[in-house]
């Protein structure tokens, strides 16, 4: 049998969304993550400290008396955030880091930054207080090809960034191409990134599989297969500034199976099982945990968890649908076999 035990895990980018949903997700990760960097595109957005101290408050509430997990807090960023919301950062202990969606790019990104010149004024606050800036690295111009916006990002937006902001820490989150991993490897220390299971696991020909796959359809788009194999190298490298982050991101049934569906993938039901299967496929499951346990909270400077996990290869079947609320969430894999299993 082959086993494995590792340093509890953190997902260093998530969404458990709120109310009745939030106590159907909340669960999953909890049992598998000792942390999770929690993503603020509620609907209003967390802009606020205040805000981001009672959605961590309803989070609590919603976790099972038996389970441990420990909510960290991001900001969103909007055209009008007053650098002062970060002065108040400085006196919470939970909020980790300010999210940055370009308007318009995802989920709930319609308050997000029209322009970034608009918030040097906030980015030179979190540059002196060192506060991490999480990206949703792609542009939103609708003359660039949907599959070029994170690449387009980059030159455009995340090069001059580092340029103007050189001791500002950034997190690339959900990279998806060869561009994004090359970029972060030959940038300074303080540029990391984070890789989610179902960019390592699929490239773009998953949402045509016989037929349309709405469940497949997320934001970064899934790649070609270059990028993922490109992907699955930096992943399993051992490179310290590439480290976990599920974007688990659930939506109901309906509003996945739909003329014009929600962008994301649920995967909290099964993360660190598909991470491991990604790893053991790769030949790299001895650089399972660094990847998953190790490089973030480095990364954060935040201390490594103490306790573990232990995972087994075996098979197991994901069911059809999850409870999400009143409705459904179909997770992926739905229906079919992964082959490593947590051990409660
Ligand atoms: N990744 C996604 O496809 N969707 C995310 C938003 C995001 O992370 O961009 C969501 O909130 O649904
Ligand atoms: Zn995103
Ligand atoms: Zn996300």
């Amino acid at each position: 049998m082959n086993r494995l035990t590792l340093t509890r895990p953190d997902d260093w980018h998530l969404h458990l969304r709120d109310g009745a949903v939030l106590a159907s997700v909340l669960p999953d990760t909890a049992r598998r993550f000792a942390r999770g960097m929690v993503m603020p595109n509620l609907q209003p957005p967390i802009t606020t400290v205040d805000l981001a101290q009672a959605y961590r408050d309803r989070i609590l509430a919603a976790l099972p008396t038996d389970m441990r997990f420990e909510p960290l807090m991001t900001l969103y960023l909007t055209d009008h955030m007053p650098a002062s919301e970060i002065e108040k950062v400085k006196n919470s202990s939970f909020v980790q880091a300010v999210k940055y969606y370009p308007t318009g790019a995802t989920t709930h990104s319609e308050s997000g930054v029209t322009d970034l010149k608009r918030v040097y004024p906030v980015l030179a606050a979190m540059e002196k207080q060192d506060l991490p800036l999480l990206l949703h690295g792609e542009v939103t111009d609708p003359s660039v090809d949907v599959f070029d916006r994170e690449a387009v990002f980059i030159d455009r937006h995340l090069m001059p960034l580092t340029r103007d902001f050189p001791g500002l820490r950034m997190v690339l989150e959900h990279i998806t191409t060869r561009a994004a991993v090359e970029f972060v490897r030959q940038a300074p220390n303080n540029i990391a990134a984070t890789i989610t299971a179902h960019h390592l696991l699929l490239n773009r020909n998953a949402l045509f599989e016989g037929g349309l796959r709405p469940h497949h359809y997320c934001l970064p788009l899934l790649k070609r297969e270059a990028h993922r194999t490109a992907l699955v190298a930096a992943a399993t490298g051992g490179n310290p500034k590439f480290f976990l982050g599920t974007d688990s991101a659930p939506h109901p049934r309906q509003a996945k199976e739909s003329a014009c569906g929600c962008a994301g993938i649920y995967t909290a039901h099964a993360a660190i099982e598909l991470y491991a299967e990604i790893f053991w496929r790769a030949g790299a499951l001895d650089r399972l945990e660094a990847f998953a346990s190790f490089h973030g909270p480095d990364f954060y400077r935040l201390p490594r968890n103490r306790d573990t996990l232990t995972l087994e290869q075996r098979n197991w079947i994901v069911p059809e649908e999850l409870r999400f609320g009143k409705e459904t969430v179909v997770p992926l894999r739905a229906g079919e076999t992964m082959t490593w299993n947590m051990l409660a």
